[in-house]
């Protein structure tokens, strides 16, 4: 099965007034259908700027990045858009920045069903997976910030996209509300679509099918069920350690030492030569 996201050497670089921000410093990904992929790592390693970019929500400053076979850094801008509203679900950070302020939920979805051209039964199939059947006709002012993130969750889901891009989408929700978005997002990612998600939550980590960690805008590391985590050695030989073994090396110096089939990392202060 070919990869839905395929990017190499992504950057991501942010510049104000105050200077430059590198918020992705190279990551090589790829991501395929039927599975359910969750990006973690501390506040400003760089889920959001990723995860905008998986959307085609925003253009790499370098490297590459191919969703569904089209080159976002290529792509025109209506290209991208077409793309985002037919083939991308996608939900933002901040879930108002996904519904729209004066429709009813079922219209909302109504609209990204035309869109994605998705039979009426997906409606209420959605609002049901995401337990907001009884809110149907209710506009966003009127529901709370759970029920908002739900919403742009229900409309993330509507006419099953190929590719589900949805940053923190349980943030807001209680224990029990999370639960069901996740099992409304690992039914997508079992039906086919290639799902992607940002979360802090251990509950919510435990149940992806693949498990990778950000810190400082690389990949760090990669688990998938059960296996153990594996560090990421980027294209130019990069590897980040895990922070508990960086303690050890105060001087960030190491000596590499091929041994077998493994290798040891010391302190060069325990050198012999
Ligand atoms: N539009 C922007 N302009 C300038 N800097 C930005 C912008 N967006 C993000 N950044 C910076 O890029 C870095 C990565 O931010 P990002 O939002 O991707 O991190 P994150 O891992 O999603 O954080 P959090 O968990 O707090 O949401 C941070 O240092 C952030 O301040």
């Amino acid at each position: 099965m070919s990869a839905t996201v395929a990017c190499e050497d992504l950057m991501k670089v942010f510049r104000s007034a105050t200077g430059e921000t590198h918020a992705l410093r190279g990551i090589g990904l790829e991501l395929r259908p039927g599975a359910l992929t969750v990006v973690a790592g501390p506040s400003g390693s760089g889920k959001s700027s990723l995860l905008t970019l998986l959307g085609a929500r925003d253009r790499p400053s370098a490297g590459q990045l191919s969703l569904l076979g089209h080159d976002v850094g290529a792509a025109s801008t209506r290209e991208l858009r077409r793309l985002r509203r037919r083939r991308i679900g996608f939900v933002p950070q901040r879930s108002s920045g996904a519904v729209f302020p004066h429709l009813r939920a079922i219209d909302q979805l109504r609209q990204v069903a035309a869109w994605r051209g998705a039979p009426d039964r997906h409606l209420d199939e959605s609002l049901t997976a995401v337990g907001l059947a009884d809110r149907a006709d209710h506009r966003p002012y009127a529901l709370s910030g759970g029920e908002q993130q739900r919403l742009a969750v229900a409309m993330a889901l509507v006419g099953a996209p190929e590719l589900l891009v949805a940053d923190e989408p349980t943030a807001e929700l209680d224990h029990a509300n999370a639960d069901r978005v996740m099992d409304a997002l690992l039914a997508a990612a079992a039906a086919g679509s290639t799902v992607v998600i940002s979360s802090h939550d251990d509950r919510i980590t435990h149940r992806a099918d693949r498990l990778l960690r950000l810190r400082h805008g690389v990949l760090s590391s990669e688990s998938a069920g059960r296996r153990t985590a594996a560090a990421v050695i980027d294209g130019t030989g990069r590897l980040q350690l895990p922070p508990e073994v960086l303690d050890l090396f105060p001087d960030r110096r190491v000596v590499v030492e091929a041994d077998g089939d493994g290798v040891r990392l010391r302190r060069p202060e325990e050198s012999h030569d």
